[in-house]
């Protein structure tokens, strides 16, 4: 019954939400939140305005988990976004918070003509790319010369699109059945040369979703289209998280990592360690909220055995998780726009693969931060085998292919964030590998006794600030109606 009154929560009533809470509880309960990211300080902060008392056990020693900006060791206000860092102008759940918590945005600029791609040994402006995109020599097949990336790719997905758009309620779960155990290579190996793949995996950032499912690429087109608009929350995306810290900071226990949840008939009882000082730390309360990714439940021991169904474990055990590493370093001078490049990104078969340069603070003079490799899966990867210290000399080695040895003159620091090395991560986001939305989608969300979930891997928004806020929000929803 709950799943059912929460798909009548459609998105005007979660904005709804947002802006006036929950109904007022007439039996408060003490409930659990696990994870002080963006999920649950959501589900937190509106289950403790509806009168609940709520107790979040945070592993790290700050809010925001995904959404993680690191300032040190950049000079003065420079800061680093190692995990979110743009929000879509169709994300509305996010867009709302940063209202309601009067954070200031400006434009993250995705792309410019004048961004810089270097692939197969050739280096052009995306401008004049765009204008004849045969200059990448890619050996495509006649009837394919001449096309951008973009255009084949949307080319191809167009057919769904058009079916989806005629009825989005009703054709979406068709699409979805029918196209179940699909991957998205499959679908563009039907219709294109192999070297029209590699090119929209190279150029669209799209290589580390050609094994994942075709649905769930359909869901993230909006997030591969150069019309996309982005903002981002000025002076760094923790603010976001923050924001909910006046409300909710006596109610966070930080540096306790869970790895027990006694789930009982008339009370759950969790089990954590400090992460400061290893000791063991016991709470009981009468609901928990677990909002933790599941790579990182695997290592949380359930009991009793069977309060968790077969089908739940089952999905906890095998939702794919995709990884990613970022490498940010900090430069003297905006060199990259004395050459007219302000914000946007660099493309490239290069290791660092993508480089965005910032949307803030555009033709100032003095140092500056420049995203200089954002890679997935197996690109990230390889920086992952790397130290620190390897990760900046290679990053700059790669700029300086590109942009000369200026790169070295111009190099005041930098750092970097491994998410699949990252012990309260595991992995960056959720992203359903070919016939995972079926087999797992029903399980995801569904309490198992007096532990229910939340967190961006059980939205339909994988890897978005938005999934994890409709989340935080459904479930907020799902434990206030709860029969007393
Ligand atoms: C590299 C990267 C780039 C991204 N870019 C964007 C973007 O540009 N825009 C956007 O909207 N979204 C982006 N996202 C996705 C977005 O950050 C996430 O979807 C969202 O922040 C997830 O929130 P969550 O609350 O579901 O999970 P999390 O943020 O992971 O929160 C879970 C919390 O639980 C804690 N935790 C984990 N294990 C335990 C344990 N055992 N005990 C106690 N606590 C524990 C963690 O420390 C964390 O604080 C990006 C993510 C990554 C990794
Ligand atoms: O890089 C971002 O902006 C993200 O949100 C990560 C992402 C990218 C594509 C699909 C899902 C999440």
């Amino acid at each position: 019954m709950l799943n059912v009154s929460f798909q009548l929560l459609n998105q005007q009533h979660m904005l709804s939400i947002i802006r006036n809470g929950i109904k007022k509880t007439h039996s408060p309960k003490h409930i659990i939140v696990v994870g002080a990211g963006v999920a649950g300080l959501v589900t937190a902060s509106l289950l403790k305005d509806a009168g609940h008392k709520v107790t979040i056990l945070e592993a790290n020693n700050k809010v925001g988990g995904r959404v993680n900006t690191l300032r040190s060791p950049f000079s003065n206000e420079l800061f680093f976004n190692a995990g979110a860092m743009r929000i879509p102008n169709f994300h509305y759940l996010s867009l709302e918070y940063v209202k309601k918590f009067k954070l200031s945005t400006n434009l993250f600029i995705y792309q410019t003509p004048m961004d810089l791609l270097y692939v197969n040994g050739v280096k052009i402006r995306r401008g004049k790319f765009e204008r004849k995109p045969s200059l990448l020599n890619y050996p495509v097949n006649p009837n394919e010369r001449d096309k951008t990336a973009e255009y084949l790719m949307l080319l191809a997905l167009q057919p769904y699109f058009d079916f989806i758009k005629q009825d989005p309620e009703k054709n979406w779960p068709i699409v979805e059945k029918n196209n179940r155990k699909l991957s998205f290579r499959f679908l563009l190996n039907s219709v294109y040369s192999e070297s029209v793949v590699d090119m929209i995996g190279t150029l669209l950032n799209m290589e580390s979703f050609l094994g994942i499912s075709l649905n769930e690429v359909l869901r993230q087109m909006e997030f591969f289209k150069s019309t996309t608009c982005y903002y981002e929350i000025s002076g760094g995306m923790d603010r976001l998280p923050m924001a909910f810290l006046p409300q909710l900071n006596e109610n966070i226990k930080f540096n306790q990592k869970i790895i027990k949840i006694e789930n009982l008939n008339n009370s759950v009882n969790i089990q954590s360690i400090n992460q400061k000082n290893s000791k063991p730390f016991n709470i009981t309360g009468d609901l928990a909220i677990v909002t933790i990714p599941f790579s990182t439940l695997r290592f949380v021991k359930i009991e009793p055995y069977d309060s968790f169904s077969y089908h739940k474990r089952k999905a906890i055990r095998e939702l794919n998780y995709m990884t990613s590493t970022k490498i940010a370093i900090e430069f003297k001078s905006r060199f990259w726009e004395k050459e007219g490049q302000f914000g946007g990104k660099t493309v490239t078969d290069l290791p660092i693969r993508f480089t965005y340069f910032p949307s803030h603070g555009l033709g100032t003079k003095g140092n500056a931060i420049v995203l200089a490799s954002y890679t997935w899966e197996d690109d990230a990867l390889m920086w992952d085998s790397l130290d620190e210290g390897e990760r900046i000399q290679y990053a700059l080695m790669n700029l300086a292919e590109i942009y000369g040895n200026q790169v070295y003159f111009e190099f005041v620091t930098g750092a970097s964030f491994s998410w699949g090395q990252n012990s309260y991560s595991a992995g960056a986001f959720s992203a359903y590998n070919p016939g995972q939305k079926i087999e797992l989608y029903p399980y995801l969300t569904v309490p198992q006794g007096r532990v229910h979930f939340a967190g961006e891997h059980t939205s339909i928004t994988h890897g978005w600030i938005q999934g994890a806020i409709e989340s935080g929000i459904r479930v907020a929803y799902e434990v206030n109606n709860l029969p007393t």
